[in-house]
Protein backbone atom coordinates (compact mmCIF):
# COMPACT_ATOMS: atom_id res chain seq x y z
CA UNK A 1 0.00 0.00 0.00
CA UNK A 2 1.85 3.28 -1.12
CA UNK A 3 0.56 6.56 0.75
CA UNK A 4 2.65 9.80 0.25
CA UNK A 5 2.80 8.74 -3.32
CA UNK A 6 2.50 12.11 -5.02
CA UNK A 7 -0.43 11.96 -7.31
CA UNK A 8 -2.74 14.48 -6.20
CA UNK A 9 -6.42 13.41 -4.30
CA UNK A 10 -8.60 15.75 -6.85
CA UNK A 11 -7.23 13.57 -9.61
CA UNK A 12 -8.05 10.46 -8.25
CA UNK A 13 -11.30 12.13 -7.14
CA UNK A 14 -12.14 13.35 -11.04
CA UNK A 15 -11.10 9.43 -11.61
CA UNK A 16 -13.33 8.30 -10.06
CA UNK A 17 -16.18 10.12 -10.89
CA UNK A 18 -15.66 10.03 -14.26
CA UNK A 19 -15.19 6.39 -14.49
CA UNK A 20 -18.64 6.08 -12.61
CA UNK A 21 -19.90 7.83 -15.22
CA UNK A 22 -18.66 6.24 -17.81
CA UNK A 23 -20.12 2.51 -16.56
CA UNK A 24 -23.64 4.75 -16.13
CA UNK A 25 -23.84 5.49 -19.85
CA UNK A 26 -26.21 3.74 -22.04
CA UNK A 27 -25.39 0.56 -23.21
CA UNK A 28 -25.49 1.65 -26.67
CA UNK A 29 -23.19 4.53 -25.88
CA UNK A 30 -20.35 1.86 -25.06
CA UNK A 31 -21.99 -0.43 -27.87
CA UNK A 32 -18.61 0.53 -30.25
CA UNK A 33 -16.31 -0.53 -27.57
CA UNK A 34 -17.76 -4.34 -27.01
CA UNK A 35 -18.78 -7.25 -28.64
CA UNK A 36 -15.69 -9.65 -27.58
CA UNK A 37 -13.05 -7.96 -28.77
CA UNK A 38 -9.72 -8.93 -29.35
CA UNK A 39 -6.99 -8.32 -26.53
CA UNK A 40 -4.95 -5.82 -28.67
CA UNK A 41 -7.84 -3.83 -29.46
CA UNK A 42 -7.16 -0.75 -28.30
CA UNK A 43 -10.27 -0.01 -26.20
CA UNK A 44 -12.42 -3.15 -24.95
CA UNK A 45 -15.80 -2.75 -22.89
CA UNK A 46 -17.61 -6.07 -21.14
CA UNK A 47 -18.55 -7.85 -18.68
CA UNK A 48 -17.13 -10.94 -16.29
CA UNK A 49 -13.42 -11.76 -17.94
CA UNK A 50 -13.39 -13.91 -21.07
CA UNK A 51 -17.21 -15.51 -21.27
CA UNK A 52 -16.56 -17.79 -24.09
CA UNK A 53 -14.36 -19.96 -21.85
CA UNK A 54 -16.13 -19.41 -18.70
CA UNK A 55 -18.10 -21.75 -16.60
CA UNK A 56 -19.40 -19.59 -14.67
CA UNK A 57 -19.58 -15.32 -14.87
CA UNK A 58 -18.38 -12.40 -12.66
CA UNK A 59 -20.66 -9.83 -11.69
CA UNK A 60 -18.47 -6.98 -13.19
CA UNK A 61 -18.67 -4.69 -16.01
CA UNK A 62 -15.26 -3.73 -17.38
CA UNK A 63 -13.54 -0.99 -19.53
CA UNK A 64 -10.45 -1.74 -20.78
CA UNK A 65 -8.16 0.40 -22.58
CA UNK A 66 -4.17 0.31 -23.89
CA UNK A 67 -2.50 3.66 -22.58
CA UNK A 68 0.96 2.40 -23.12
CA UNK A 69 2.78 3.34 -25.74
CA UNK A 70 0.13 4.36 -27.54
CA UNK A 71 -2.74 6.29 -25.80
CA UNK A 72 -5.72 5.06 -26.52
CA UNK A 73 -9.35 5.92 -24.50
CA UNK A 74 -12.94 6.92 -25.13
CA UNK A 75 -13.65 10.36 -25.55
CA UNK A 76 -17.11 9.81 -23.41
CA UNK A 77 -17.95 11.40 -21.21
CA UNK A 78 -16.50 14.62 -21.83
CA UNK A 79 -13.38 15.06 -19.90
CA UNK A 80 -12.61 11.47 -18.95
CA UNK A 81 -10.04 11.16 -21.26
CA UNK A 82 -8.08 14.26 -20.14
CA UNK A 83 -7.99 12.94 -16.56
CA UNK A 84 -6.73 9.29 -17.41
CA UNK A 85 -3.92 10.81 -19.52
CA UNK A 86 -2.98 12.46 -16.75
CA UNK A 87 -3.01 9.68 -14.08
CA UNK A 88 -1.57 6.95 -16.88
CA UNK A 89 1.59 9.42 -16.76
CA UNK A 90 1.90 9.41 -13.35
CA UNK A 91 1.55 5.80 -12.59
CA UNK A 92 4.09 5.15 -15.08
CA UNK A 93 6.23 7.56 -13.09
CA UNK A 94 5.51 5.43 -10.09
CA UNK A 95 5.47 2.27 -11.73
CA UNK A 96 9.70 2.96 -12.67
CA UNK A 97 10.36 4.58 -9.01
CA UNK A 98 9.25 0.88 -7.33
CA UNK A 99 10.93 -1.01 -10.56
CA UNK A 100 14.37 0.45 -9.77
CA UNK A 101 13.79 -0.39 -5.92
CA UNK A 102 12.90 -3.88 -6.66
CA UNK A 103 15.94 -4.19 -9.06
CA UNK A 104 18.27 -3.11 -6.19
CA UNK A 105 16.66 -5.34 -3.98
CA UNK A 106 17.73 -7.96 -5.91
CA UNK A 107 21.43 -7.19 -6.21
CA UNK A 108 20.98 -5.64 -9.35
CA UNK A 109 21.81 -2.32 -11.20
CA UNK A 110 18.71 -0.14 -10.53
CA UNK A 111 17.90 0.30 -14.19
CA UNK A 112 18.70 -3.66 -14.79
CA UNK A 113 14.26 -4.92 -14.95
CA UNK A 114 13.72 -1.42 -16.43
CA UNK A 115 16.14 -1.99 -19.56
CA UNK A 116 15.56 -5.75 -19.92
CA UNK A 117 11.73 -4.85 -20.41
CA UNK A 118 12.29 -2.20 -22.35
CA UNK A 119 10.07 -0.48 -20.35
CA UNK A 120 10.15 3.11 -21.88
CA UNK A 121 7.81 1.25 -24.45
CA UNK A 122 6.42 -1.18 -22.14
CA UNK A 123 2.57 -2.04 -22.43
CA UNK A 124 0.02 -0.53 -20.07
CA UNK A 125 -3.87 -1.37 -19.48
CA UNK A 126 -6.00 1.02 -18.29
CA UNK A 127 -8.54 -1.14 -16.36
CA UNK A 128 -11.91 0.42 -15.09
CA UNK A 129 -13.90 -2.10 -12.74
CA UNK A 130 -17.55 -1.46 -11.74
CA UNK A 131 -19.22 -4.10 -9.17
CA UNK A 132 -22.76 -3.24 -8.68
CA UNK A 133 -24.63 -4.15 -5.49
CA UNK A 134 -25.08 -7.98 -5.91
CA UNK A 135 -28.05 -9.38 -3.96
CA UNK A 136 -26.53 -12.49 -2.76
CA UNK A 137 -22.76 -11.48 -2.64
CA UNK A 138 -22.13 -14.86 -1.14
CA UNK A 139 -22.92 -16.80 -3.67
CA UNK A 140 -21.20 -14.55 -6.47
CA UNK A 141 -17.50 -13.01 -7.07
CA UNK A 142 -16.36 -9.93 -8.83
CA UNK A 143 -13.39 -11.63 -9.92
CA UNK A 144 -12.31 -14.84 -9.25
CA UNK A 145 -8.67 -15.92 -7.74
CA UNK A 146 -5.68 -14.64 -9.94
CA UNK A 147 -2.55 -13.53 -11.07
CA UNK A 148 -1.99 -10.20 -13.12
CA UNK A 149 -0.18 -10.46 -16.41
CA UNK A 150 2.41 -7.47 -16.22
CA UNK A 151 5.14 -6.43 -13.95
CA UNK A 152 3.38 -4.35 -11.37
CA UNK A 153 -0.35 -3.49 -11.19
CA UNK A 154 -0.93 -0.30 -9.40
CA UNK A 155 -4.91 0.00 -8.12
CA UNK A 156 -7.04 2.28 -5.86
CA UNK A 157 -10.37 1.86 -5.64
CA UNK A 158 -14.08 4.51 -4.46
CA UNK A 159 -13.84 3.79 -0.87
CA UNK A 160 -15.43 0.50 -0.79
CA UNK A 161 -14.13 -2.73 0.12
CA UNK A 162 -13.69 -6.00 -2.14
CA UNK A 163 -10.46 -6.84 -3.19
CA UNK A 164 -8.60 -9.80 -1.30
CA UNK A 165 -5.10 -11.14 -1.09
CA UNK A 166 -4.09 -14.97 -0.51
CA UNK A 167 -1.93 -14.64 2.49
CA UNK A 168 -0.57 -17.93 4.02
CA UNK A 169 -3.21 -19.45 2.74
CA UNK A 170 -6.57 -17.36 3.91
CA UNK A 171 -8.21 -14.53 2.12
CA UNK A 172 -7.37 -11.44 3.65
CA UNK A 173 -9.41 -7.69 3.44
CA UNK A 174 -7.46 -5.13 1.30
CA UNK A 175 -9.49 -2.72 3.23
CA UNK A 176 -9.28 0.82 1.33
CA UNK A 177 -7.21 3.56 2.97
CA UNK A 178 -8.15 6.85 1.45
CA UNK A 179 -5.54 8.56 -0.80
CA UNK A 180 -3.30 5.40 -1.18
CA UNK A 181 -2.35 3.15 -3.78
CA UNK A 182 -2.14 -0.77 -3.74
CA UNK A 183 0.33 -2.46 -5.75
CA UNK A 184 0.53 -5.79 -6.72
CA UNK A 185 3.35 -7.72 -7.89
CA UNK A 186 2.64 -9.61 -11.02
CA UNK A 187 3.53 -12.70 -13.13
CA UNK A 188 6.10 -11.00 -15.24
CA UNK A 189 8.05 -10.13 -12.40
CA UNK A 190 7.93 -13.21 -10.73
CA UNK A 191 9.42 -14.79 -14.43
CA UNK A 192 12.20 -12.37 -14.27
CA UNK A 193 13.32 -12.76 -10.59
CA UNK A 194 13.10 -16.34 -11.46
CA UNK A 195 10.64 -17.17 -8.33
CA UNK A 196 12.00 -14.67 -5.97
CA UNK A 197 9.29 -12.22 -6.57
CA UNK A 198 5.65 -13.79 -6.41
CA UNK A 199 2.58 -12.82 -8.03
CA UNK A 200 -0.02 -12.37 -6.02
CA UNK A 201 -2.78 -13.93 -5.71
CA UNK A 202 -6.07 -11.64 -5.57
CA UNK A 203 -9.70 -11.69 -6.15
CA UNK A 204 -12.62 -9.45 -5.71
CA UNK A 205 -15.35 -10.05 -3.96
CA UNK A 206 -19.23 -8.15 -3.47
CA UNK A 207 -21.39 -6.50 -1.55
CA UNK A 208 -25.10 -5.92 -1.63
CA UNK A 209 -25.39 -2.38 -0.83
CA UNK A 210 -22.87 0.04 -2.90
CA UNK A 211 -21.48 0.15 -6.56
CA UNK A 212 -18.01 -0.44 -5.88
CA UNK A 213 -15.22 0.40 -8.52
CA UNK A 214 -11.85 -0.08 -8.90
CA UNK A 215 -9.40 1.76 -11.12
CA UNK A 216 -6.05 -1.11 -12.07
CA UNK A 217 -3.41 0.01 -14.41
CA UNK A 218 -1.47 -3.41 -15.31
CA UNK A 219 2.26 -2.11 -16.09
CA UNK A 220 4.29 -4.75 -18.10
CA UNK A 221 7.14 -5.23 -20.42
CA UNK A 222 6.82 -3.64 -24.23
CA UNK A 223 5.19 -6.07 -26.25
CA UNK A 224 7.79 -7.43 -28.61
CA UNK A 225 9.77 -8.30 -26.23
CA UNK A 226 10.36 -11.70 -24.56
CA UNK A 227 10.42 -12.13 -20.83
CA UNK A 228 12.63 -14.82 -19.16
CA UNK A 229 14.33 -15.33 -15.84
CA UNK A 230 16.92 -12.39 -15.56
CA UNK A 231 20.51 -13.87 -17.17
CA UNK A 232 22.33 -11.84 -13.87
CA UNK A 233 19.83 -14.44 -11.32
CA UNK A 234 21.02 -17.69 -13.55
CA UNK A 235 24.65 -17.90 -12.99
CA UNK A 236 24.12 -19.93 -9.86
CA UNK A 237 20.71 -21.45 -10.73
CA UNK A 238 18.67 -22.96 -12.79
CA UNK A 239 15.70 -21.08 -14.91
CA UNK A 240 12.37 -21.72 -13.63
CA UNK A 241 10.25 -20.26 -16.45
CA UNK A 242 10.49 -20.79 -20.49
CA UNK A 243 11.23 -17.17 -21.60
CA UNK A 244 7.98 -15.87 -24.19
CA UNK A 245 7.49 -12.89 -25.96
CA UNK A 246 5.31 -10.46 -23.38
CA UNK A 247 2.40 -10.12 -26.41
CA UNK A 248 2.20 -13.92 -26.55
CA UNK A 249 1.78 -13.77 -22.91
CA UNK A 250 -0.62 -11.27 -22.64
CA UNK A 251 -2.82 -12.60 -25.29
CA UNK A 252 -2.80 -16.56 -23.81
CA UNK A 253 -3.64 -14.76 -20.89
CA UNK A 254 -6.83 -12.60 -21.63
CA UNK A 255 -8.27 -15.92 -23.85
CA UNK A 256 -7.73 -18.00 -20.87
CA UNK A 257 -10.10 -19.20 -18.08
CA UNK A 258 -9.34 -16.84 -15.24
CA UNK A 259 -8.08 -19.10 -12.44
CA UNK A 260 -5.80 -19.55 -10.42
CA UNK A 261 -2.10 -18.89 -11.48
CA UNK A 262 -2.64 -20.91 -14.65
CA UNK A 263 -1.55 -18.83 -17.16
CA UNK A 264 1.85 -18.82 -15.17
CA UNK A 265 1.88 -22.38 -14.58
CA UNK A 266 1.95 -22.86 -18.25
CA UNK A 267 5.32 -21.80 -18.99
CA UNK A 268 6.96 -23.00 -15.41
CA UNK A 269 9.83 -25.71 -15.70
CA UNK A 270 9.94 -28.36 -13.68
O1 LIG B 1 -11.31 -4.80 -8.23
C1 LIG B 1 -10.33 -5.23 -7.63
O2 LIG B 1 -10.06 -4.89 -6.49
C2 LIG B 1 -9.43 -6.23 -8.29
C3 LIG B 1 -9.38 -6.08 -9.78
C4 LIG B 1 -8.40 -6.99 -10.42
O3 LIG B 1 -7.85 -7.87 -9.81
C5 LIG B 1 -8.08 -6.85 -11.84
O4 LIG B 1 -8.70 -6.01 -12.53
O5 LIG B 1 -7.17 -7.58 -12.30
FE1 LIG C 1 -6.14 -8.60 -10.87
Amino acid sequence: MLTNHGIPENLVEKLMEKSREFHDLPIEEKKEFGDNKSPLEPIRHGTSFCPQVEKVHYWRDYLKANTFPQFNFPHKPPGYREVAYEYSQKIRGLGRKLLEGISESLGLASNSIFESTEFDSGHQVFVVNMYPPCPQPHLALGLPPHSDIGLLTLLTQNGIGGLQVKHHGKWVNVNPVSNSITVILADQLEVLSNGRYEGVLHRAILNNEETRISVVLVNGPALGKEIGPLAELLEKEKPLFKSMKYQDYFKFHQRTRLDDKNTLYEIRLN
